[in-house]
This record gives structure tokens, C-alpha cells and sequence, in this order.
């Protein structure tokens, strides 16, 4: 099989450079729109595929981001690996702003988005235990340090609904009682989308700001954030550049099971389901159902 990178880009990451053959096409999802036209190309002789989370001129909020659309689409075009670069707040005195993390482990907050691909007439239930995929975060960790970036490997992020910030309460909720590394508004129901898509899936998360729980940092302003973000975005660019050449053209299967994450998840039995809902998920489920798109 061949990889296709698949990068999702967060605040102040609306588009990459240096695609060959780059073009920006429209992708028709059964999920509805995406969040922009998605921009193809090749890096290092790999496909890539490269969607701006809030769309060009940031228009979506992290409620209103299409993630099932964004996650179809990225599907339907062949991904294999999807990268998710994010802005996020640390809990962490020692996850400095400029810090990326490679989080491993999530605790969603969100609700007020759709989570599944799924629903009546088609029901799955997959793992999210392990959330994202070690083979990929490690490739991302390896991309970071090679550029030189403070890079920790594992962490929690604790996705928010937004798009207020967390009061001083919560935030120190998060850190001191729940135990959670770093706080954003986007990563779920990403994550949890891409493993019912059985796409390998990592969050490089990019630290912004200390959020509101410390005492010499004040509360979490977006003019800080913003001054942090445009530093991070040149630094993200840098280690999805690298990622062609670690990941290889050629894809072995993923030793953690994420391209294989439906073989036991759908429940519905064969002649009870849904001929719309079968056809919606051609993309997302297609080898499972045998309804692959082509
Ligand atoms: C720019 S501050 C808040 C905003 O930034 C993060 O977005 P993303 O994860 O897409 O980089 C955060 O989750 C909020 O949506
Ligand atoms: N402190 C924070 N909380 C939520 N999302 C963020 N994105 C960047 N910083 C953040």
C-alpha cells in the first residue's frame, strides 16, 4: 500500500508550501462540506493532502469545524496518515509556550459536536483506548527534534468546547485534579472520527500560552497567542517537511491496528442495515461493508 500524509492545519496554519503539482480541489462529502478545498500534492515523492481545520481566512469555530466532513474527505482521497498540528495551552511549567507535544492521550469535554460516523441503521463502536498512533507520533517526534524544536512525547490534552477560554477554576481543575498536559478546543471528535475511518492518527500539539492556572503568567490572552502561533506555524511546516522521508512511499500495515479498527466494530447485522447509511460510509467503512469506493 501507498502512504498518502494526510495534515489537518490549526490556528494560523491555513495552507503548505512547496507541493509539487499543488492544487486546491473540492471534495464532495456525504458528511457535507469540508472546511475548505483541500490542497494535493507531492513532498519528497509522497502524496500528501492538506486541509485547513478553520478554512482559509479562519472561518470555522471549533464548534462549527466539519470534522466528519474533513475526516471523509481525507479518506476519500486516499490518506493513510493523518497529522493533526494544533494550538494548544500547557499545564505544564516544564511544556514551555514554542514546546510541541506529541499527545497521546485525550479527555473530551466537547458537546456540541457530532462524534461518529456512525448511527441507527449502521451502529459501530470502536476503541479509542489508545487514541492515536505510536508509529506516527514517533515519526512526528523524530521530524521535531531533527528541527531542533523542544519536542515531549505523550500527554493529555483536554478538548474544550469553546470558544471561551477556560475560567481559573477549570483550568486548574484540568491540571491539578484530572492530571491533563495541555488544553485545546479541536482534537476531539477528531481523533475518535479518524480511528472509525481507520486512518493512523497524531496530534502535534504546539504550545501557545499557560492557559489560567499560572500564578506568573496571568490568564490566557489571545494577543500572546497569536504572537506565539506565528513562530509555531514555520516550525510545524518544517516537521510535516520531514515527514515524506521518514514515513516512506511504500506503507506497511500499522503495528498498532489503526487501519484495521473495524474488523470486530460494526454490530448491525448484515440484512438489517440502512442502504443510505451504507452508502454515506462507502469512504470511511467501505473495506469492512464492502462497499469500498474505488
Ligand atoms: C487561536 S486560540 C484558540 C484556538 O486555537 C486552537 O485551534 P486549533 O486546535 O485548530 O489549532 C484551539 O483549539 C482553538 O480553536
Ligand atoms: N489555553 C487554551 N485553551 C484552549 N485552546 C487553546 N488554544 C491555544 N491555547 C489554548
Amino acid at each position: 500500500m501507498q502512504t498518502m500524509i494526510g495534515v489537518i492545519g490549526g490556528s494560523g496554519i491555513y495552507q503548505i508550501e512547496g507541493l509539487e503539482g499543488a492544487e486546491w480541489v473540492e471534495v464532495q462529502s456525504p458528511f457535507g462540506a469540508p472546511s475548505d478545498a483541500v490542497l494535493t500534492g507531492r513532498l519528497g515523492g509522497v502524496p500528501m493532502a492538506f486541509v485547513p481545520r478553520h478554512g482559509r481566512g479562519h472561518v470555522h469555530t471549533p464548534t462549527s469545524v466539519p470534522y466528519r466532513a474533513n475526516i471523509d474527505a481525507l479518506k476519500r482521497l486516499g490518506v493513510t496518515d493523518v497529522i493533526a498540528v494544533s494550538a494548544c495551552g500547557s499545564f505544564r511549567d516544564e511544556m514551555a509556550p514554542g514546546d510541541f507535544v506529541i499527545v497521546d492521550q485525550f479527555i473530551d469535554r466537547t458537546f456540541a459536536r457530532e462524534k461518529s460516523f456512525f448511527g441507527p441503521g449502521l451502529v459501530a463502536h470502536v476503541s479509542v483506548a489508545h487514541p492515536t498512533c505510536p508509529r506516527l507520533g514517533a515519526a512526528c517526534a523524530e521530524a521535531a527534534r531533527a528541527e531542533g524544536i523542544t519536542v515531549h512525547e505523550g500527554g493529555t490534552y483536554l478538548a474544550m468546547e469553546g470558544p471561551q477560554f477556560s475560567t481559573r477554576a477549570e483550568s486548574r481543575l484540568y491540571r491539578e485534579v484530572w492530571g491533563c498536559d495541555v488544553i485545546g478546543m479541536t482534537n476531539m471528535p477528531e481523533a475518535k472520527l479518524a480511528r472509525e475511518a481507520e486512518l493512523c492518527y497524531a496530534s502535534v500539539a504546539m504550545i501557545t500560552d499557560y492557559d489560567s492556572w499560572h500564578p506568573d503568567h496571568g490568564s490566557v490572552d489571545i494577543s500572546d497567542i497569536i504572537r506565539v502561533l506565528s513562530g509555531n506555524a514555520d516550525k510545524a511546516r518544517a516537521v510535516v517537511a520531514r515527514l515524506p522521508g521518514l514515513l516512506g512511499p511504500e506503507r506497511l500495515p500499522c503495528p498498532h491496528g489503526c487501519d484495521r479498527a473495524l474488523d470486530h466494530a460494526v454490530l448491525t447485522a448484515p440484512g438489517m442495515r440502512d442502504a443510505a447509511m451504507l452508502e454515506k460510509l462507502s469512504a470511511v467503512a467501505g473495506r469492512v461493508l464492502g462497499s469500498a469506493t474505488p
